[in-house]
């Protein structure tokens, strides 16, 4: 069983979730305002927690059993919350109640006007800001999952990125989330393109959340590790001419990789999670993360098992020169001793029969055509060419 609790039990948090080292987690317990049962009436309440916010809740009519576990998600989800150092605020986007024809059907709808200056997270002296607006419940071939919109300025708002959280279960409050940190890839994820795992990857966590509930997938429309699509195909072409996925960003005179995730921590604060298992093999994401004072209790891997023709290269640079933890055996980032490592999702939710989608090969020592590529360092440096191929010299 993938379970939080089961995951938990073998890592060590690099931080206790109930110590300040943490950073500032948010105290959820006593702030969420659930939406109680079969609520048929307008139901509005102000909540104020230590000089905070005020939240409202609507309810205009009374809803299925799908929209109501909807309502109360979204409501158990708008918590009033504070954080240790300053006030890190979510409020609900206030909720207006207008008319519908004859004024029979009470239709709830988001006033994005009051969102503007409400819900907004804040990071810094305000010119970073992530703002929740709103959260429906989305049948999928997955399941259902939460689905959660923000927009995210890192300019004042002078520009934004639209950043979604899609979640399994209950995860406001929580420690140990499963937690995806997934970055837009166009051309795996609406394309079908074979050249990276990404899509891949976001299927898997997106299973394993749905089947192992709570978790979530935060997803980042940062294409192509934040150099933007149009750059993205650029190096895609440079690729055709023989660079790797490094040196052709580096040709065009662009970052390794130039994400930033402040969006991630204002959104698991919002939701008061106090430590998160991070679904990734990327010790830099991992170490970004913590650097802006999250608490990543564990690290549950995300290896697709799906190399071909035209990703074995890719992959084999992602793990030799962004040292991406794509060894079935080296699971777990953490180096804490005598831990037996956790297979890979993909090959865990075989084991129980759980379709995934992803043809999970053998791994056994006895298959001679794994594909899985021998784990060959994991100190977070990105390696040069240079510096491969005297590696390369050394072992000749
Ligand atoms: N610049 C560039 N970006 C790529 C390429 N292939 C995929 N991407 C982007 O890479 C991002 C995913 O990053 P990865 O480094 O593959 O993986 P990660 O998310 O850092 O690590 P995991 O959490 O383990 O998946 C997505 O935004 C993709 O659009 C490529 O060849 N060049």
């Amino acid at each position: 069983m993938l379970s939080a609790e089961r995951l938990s039990s073998g890592m060590n948090c690099s931080c206790s979730s109930s110590s300040s080292q943490c950073g500032p987690h948010l105290c959820g317990s006593g702030s969420s305002i659930g939406c109680s049962s079969r609520c048929r009436l307008t139901h509005r309440r102000a909540h104020s927690r230590g000089g905070a916010s005020i939240v409202m809740v609507q309810c205009a009519r009374a809803p299925s059993p799908d929209q109501e576990g909807a309502a109360a998600a979204a409501a158990a989800s708008i918590a009033v919350s504070q954080s240790h150092s300053k006030s890190l605020v979510q409020t609900l986007v206030s909720q207006s109640v207008s008319t519908n024809g004859a004024g029979t059907n009470k239709v709830p709808t988001v006033d994005i006007a009051s969102a503007a200056t409400a819900g907004v997270l804040e990071t810094d002296g305000g010119s970073t800001r992530t703002q929740f607006v709103a959260e429906t419940l989305l049948p999928t071939r997955h399941g259902k999952l939460r689905l959660r919109g923000y927009k995210h300025s890192v300019d004042g708002g002078l520009t934004y990125t639209e950043p979604t959280a899609i979640i399994a279960g209950n995860v406001e409050g929580r420690e140990d989330v499963p937690v995806r940190v997934h970055d837009a890839c166009y051309t795996s994820e609406v394309l079908g393109s074979l050249k990276c795992d990404c899509a891949d990857q976001l299927n898997l966590a997106l299973d394993m959340i749905t089947d192992n509930p709570p978790g979530m997938v935060i997803y980042l429309q940062q294409e192509g590790r934040g150099i933007g699509l149009a750059n993205k195909i650029a190096a895609y072409a440079l690729q055709e001419e023989g660079l790797d996925t490094v040196d052709a960003n580096r040709a065009l005179g662009l970052p390794d990789d130039c994400r930033e995730y402040t969006s991630v921590r204002n959104i698991l604060l919002g939701l008061g999670i106090k430590s998160v298992q991070l679904i990734t093999n990327n010790p830099r994401k991992i170490n970004e993360l913590k650097s802006l004072g999250l608490c990543i209790s564990g690290r549950i891997p995300c290896i697709a098992d799906t190399c071909n023709e035209h990703n074995e290269e890719y992959l084999q640079a992602k793990q030799a020169r962004m040292n991406h933890l794509l060894e079935e055996r080296q699971s777990c980032f953490w180096n804490h001793e005598g831990e037996p490592a956790l297979p890979s999702i993909a090959t865990q939710a075989k084991q129980k029969g759980i379709r995934t989608g992803i043809q999970v090969p053998d791994l056994s020592p006895a298959a001679s055509n794994s594909p899985t590529i021998p784990f060959n360092g994991g100190n977070g440096a990105v390696q040069s060419s240079q510096q491969q191929q005297q590696q390369q010299k050394q072992k000749q």
